[in-house]
């Protein structure tokens, strides 16, 4: 089995290093981290150092990739840029718990994780680096853009498009047919009929409620292209 890391070693994280065991086909090693000490103890695994030493960790432990265990999307677009900033090599290793139910046809890119119970419906695409948090469900048609999530308990009906970077926070529900533009965030338990555009923060059953984000997120726009 191919060695691999995760970087965060957060709670969400450790709910990564389950699925990793639960499947048993990547050999997991450890956590970077900048923000915990070097050997700290983390759900039985240590954090083996930091994004600095990247590099030679990955040739002293002969790592083939890592995956990114950050649940908030700009912090996870930050965290790969700076990751292919020090190890452009490096894979990004998907993760997929073994209850998720996905259609026949899904397919589970590089970077992307998959909670236990989450559900991809027909023909929908999950774009490279998205979230697809514990019993969230996308519906069939729908598109999940590169970096965007959906927390746990989120549904999306069929046909919507969640643009890059967006959020779709604890048990919100997106109708059918509608778009929700990028960088854009919908606020726990809302209820989405119409579309919304970029950058806003919306929230209310239905929508009633949307303001203007800050934009300060477009500063680590290095988008990558949808896995076909
Ligand atoms: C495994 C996991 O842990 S997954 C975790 C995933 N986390 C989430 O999904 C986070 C959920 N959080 C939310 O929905 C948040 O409310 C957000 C992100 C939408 C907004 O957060 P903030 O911008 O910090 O809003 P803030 O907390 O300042 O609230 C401003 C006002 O809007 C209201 N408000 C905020 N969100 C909502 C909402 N979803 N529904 C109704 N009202 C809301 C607040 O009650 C507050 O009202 P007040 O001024 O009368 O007190």
């Amino acid at each position: 089995m191919k060695n691999i890391l995760i970087y965060g070693a957060s709670g969400h994280a450790k709910m990564i290093v389950d699925i990793i065991q639960k499947n048993n086909t990547h050999n997991f090693l450890g956590f970077i981290d900048s923000y915990k000490p070097i050997n700290e103890d983390v759900y039985g695994f240590k954090v083996l150092g930091n994004l600095e030493l990247l590099p030679s960790l990955i040739k002293k432990f002969d790592i083939d990739g890592i995956v990114i265990g950050i649940g908030n999307n700009d912090t996870r677009l930050l965290a790969y840029k700076n990751i292919i900033d020090v190890a452009p090599n490096l894979k990004f290793i998907p993760i997929v718990h073994p209850s998720a139910i996905l259609a026949n046809d899904i397919i589970i890119p590089e970077g992307t994780v998959v909670m236990p119970g989450a559900i991809v419906n027909a023909n929908a695409k999950v774009g490279k680096f998205c979230l697809l948090n514990t019993k969230s469900s996308l519906g069939h048609d729908s598109i999940m853009s590169d970096f965007s999530s959906l927390a746990s308990g989120a549904t999306i009906g069929g046909n919507v498009k969640i643009g890059f970077c967006s959020t779709i926070c604890l048990s919100a529900s997106v109708a059918q047919n509608t778009t929700i533009g990028d960088y854009t965030t919908i606020g726990g338990a809302s209820l989405v009929l119409k579309s919304i555009g970029d950058h806003k923060l919306a929230f209310g059953v239905p929508i009633n409620t949307i303001k203007d984000k800050k934009a300060s997120s477009k500063i680590l726009v290095k988008k990558v292209p949808y896995a076909s």
